[in-house]
């Protein structure tokens, strides 16, 4: 038996859309695995009852399918599903982890991003691995169809969950088809403001790289209350805001200290929105850590 807590994460980041991952320390799903002939998933936890225990449904199966290893698979979710906080991820990431284990794999950590991203592909239709990768390998993670980098990063972060559901299937759907030369240029020089940010473990860079002209636009309309929850945010302290994945968590990146008002302030913000909404004071953390095997 091996049990595997992966940990949610952010993904784009604004301008790094499909491209940009950050692993968060809290929260997180914890991941059982036990060999078996045939497999079998049985899920508990935050949102347990809106997720398929389906292996052809559930993220987790089309990894057992990966690595050709059957078991009997139990996910405590600590990651609410269709949150913007890369639910389904985490639990591909924790199994794929675990099962590559469990059955002596030999995988590498950067091996199973792609194993773990055919999960994404059941659940959204694309195997964008901006969830899987930092999940796994933690910190803040570049991913491209050929490698992902990893960085080590110390940036103090809010999330604010409200309560209210955005599929990833739904908000890829509102994503424009195409984007101008300039929209280009500036997504180009924000991100790489970012990246440099995230190097340095500068919020205020990584924030300033945040900015994003195509994607968020569109995403942040699906979520109520979005303009004011931002703008609460960047008044009490935050470097940078922008949609957590596709939504409808909302990440604001914050100063040292900064991190209590920043999440009081968004929370208050949704309240006067009329929506109930959880905030995580929270930092780039470490990707899946084995707990017992
Ligand atoms: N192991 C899993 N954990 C979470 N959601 C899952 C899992 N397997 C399948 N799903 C489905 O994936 C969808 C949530 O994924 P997604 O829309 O990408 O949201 P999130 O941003 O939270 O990952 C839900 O429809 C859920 O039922
Ligand atoms: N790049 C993807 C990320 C989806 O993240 P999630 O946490 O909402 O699953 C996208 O923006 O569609």
């Amino acid at each position: 038996m091996v049990t595997v807590r992966a940990p949610a994460t952010s993904a784009n980041l604004g301008s790094g859309f499909d491209v940009f991952g950050a692993a968060l320390t809290r929260p997180a799903d914890v991941v059982t695995v036990e060999k078996a002939a045939e497999t079998t998933i049985e899920v508990t936890g935050v949102g347990a009852q809106y997720i398929p225990e389906d292996p052809e449904k559930n993220t987790v199966g089309a990894v057992v399918e990966a690595l050709d290893a059957p078991a009997h698979i139990h996910i405590d979710k600590g990651v609410r599903p269709a949150s913007g906080l890369g639910s389904s991820a985490a639990s591909a990431a924790g199994a794929a982890v675990a099962l590559n284990r469990l059955y002596d794999r030999g995988l590498s950590r950067s091996e199973l991003v792609p194993i773990a991203a055919e999960g994404e592909a059941v659940v959204s239709g694309v195997a964008h691995s901006d969830n899987v990768a930092p999940s796994i390998l933690g910190g803040f993670t570049v991913t491209t169809r050929e490698r992902t980098h990893a960085v080590d990063a110390a940036v103090p972060l809010v999330v604010c969950l409200p309560d209210v559901a955005v599929s990833t299937r739904d908000a890829r759907r509102v994503v424009p088809e195409t984007a101008s030369m300039d929209d280009l240029v500036e997504t180009v020089g924000n991100a790489a403001t970012l990246a440099v940010g995230m190097c340095r473990s500068d919020p205020d860079l990584v924030g300033a790289g945040m900015s994003d002209p195509v994607v968020t636009p569109e995403r942040a309309r699906l979520i109520t209350g979005y303009d004011d929850v931002r703008a609460a945010a960047f008044d009490s302290g935050a470097a940078g805001v922008t949609v957590s994945g596709a939504g409808p968590a909302i990440l604001a990146v914050c100063r040292d200290g900064a991190r209590r008002s920043v999440a009081a302030a968004m929370l208050d913000a949704f309240a006067d929105a009329g929506i109930d909404a959880r905030a995580y004071q929270t930092r780039i953390g470490r990707g899946s850590i084995v707990l017992n095997e």
